[in-house]
């Protein structure tokens, strides 16, 4: 029981907000921030706030109103996404803004690291899901395709050519590149296979660190044709291939020393065989990599909700670690709360143990 000082009603309690209803204020906050990044973005704000900046200025620029983009800068500072500072320190100038050293390389749009796209298309796919929600918790999720049609495997090569490769550059082949990095027989790695590996960059920057690399991206044939125009612009086309099919059923080569496979299994309707096919796939002492998101972090119960009511597989802690030993892989060892694109992945370094 809390009471104000100098209380003149000392008998009157008052009692603090519970933090489960706080929680739900900050939740519906939240969406409103989620907004404001959305529409920083979309106007192109973050161009204007590599430097500091007076609220005016970005708004003359942009066209704005003045008053109004202070008041939205100063939100967006409050996300940690700028940083202000009075331009004269102690004394009462407007205030200047810029972005967040930490966030320009990924907010400014000339950055190799963008990752602006890939958030305004978090943002949509989380607004829309409001609608889908209701419908699969009236009516559960729908029956699996067997394979996804034309229109579905389209919609991964767009996100292949924009959201998965800013996400890819930004976070996911900065994350494969300190794994491969701590395995002291990479290398002896001749062959690699970066199964669902979409635009392919994470085959790409293997490939650039460890010379002696060659390999496959395999995807559906649409996306393996974004991975194949990849592979060429970074001049790999000697050392990489993209190899389009289903890999719930289709062959997806052998004989290889490494496979990465991330966020991939969710897709297939059992994972169990593919787990099986990959350790036939790799050759005796080759290792898989497989980062793949578990049911347990919040951030994961809330960025796959969506997906799971569609049916689709998060399996709970440790069940991955297991069905790999069940498929034969040895020396299994298990990174957690690994960070990835929006939610947090567990990878696992699996084995093939070396023919007798
Ligand atoms: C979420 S993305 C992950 C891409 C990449 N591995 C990464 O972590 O950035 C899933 C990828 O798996 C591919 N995929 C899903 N199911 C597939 C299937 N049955 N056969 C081939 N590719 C599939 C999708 O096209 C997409 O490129």
């Amino acid at each position: 029981m809390t009471y104000f000082p100098h209380d003149p009603y000392p008998t009157l309690p008052v009692s603090p907000v519970p933090a489960q209803v706080q929680s739900c204020w900050d939740a519906q906050l939240a969406c409103q921030d989620s907004d404001v990044l959305s529409l920083a973005l979309e106007l192109g704000l973050f161009t204007h706030l590599d430097e500091f900046a007076t609220a005016e200025q970005v708004a003359s620029q942009l066209a704005l109103s003045p008053g109004n983009t202070r008041l939205f800068l100063e939100v967006l500072a409050s996300m940690g996404v700028l940083e202000h500072t009075s331009r004269v320190p102690g004394q009462t100038a407007p205030a200047v803004y810029r972005t967040h050293p930490q966030m320009q390389p990924y907010l400014s749009p000339a950055s190799s690291l963008y990752l602006g796209d890939a958030l305004l298309f978090r943002h949509k796919v989380l607004c829309r899901s409001r609608k889908q929600l209701e419908v699969l918790l009236r009516e559960g999720a729908p029956p699996r395709d067997a394979a996804p049609d034309e229109t579905a495997q389209q919609a991964w090569a767009r996100a292949a050519r924009v959201q998965i490769a800013q996400e890819q550059r930004a976070i996911t082949v900065p994350v494969a590149r300190r794994i491969a990095g701590r395995l002291p027989d990479r290398l002896q790695w001749r062959t690699m296979l970066d199964l669902g590996g979409g635009p392919g960059l994470v085959a790409i920057a293997l490939a650039q660190d460890l010379p002696d690399l060659s390999g496959v991206v395999y995807d559906y044939p649409s996306v393996a044709e974004v991975a194949q125009h990849n592979i060429e612009a970074a001049g790999l086309q000697g050392r990489l291939q993209s190899m389009g099919g289903n890999l719930a059923h289709d062959d997806f080569g052998c004989g290889y020393d490494l496979i990465w496979c991330s966020s991939v299994l969710h897709f297939v309707p059992d994972e169990a065989p593919v787990l099986q096919r990959l350790h036939a796939a790799l050759k005796p002492g080759g290792v898989l990599l497989c980062a793949h998101a578990e049911a347990g972090d919040r951030r994961v119960l809330q960025y796959y909700l969506r997906m799971r009511m569609q049916g689709r597989q998060v399996l709970p802690e440790g069940a991955l670690a297991r069905q790999l030993r069940k498929a034969g892989f040895t020396d299994v060892t298990t990174c957690a709360d690994v960070d990835f694109p929006v939610a947090p992945v567990t990878v696992l370094i699996a084995r093939k143990g070396e023919a007798l």
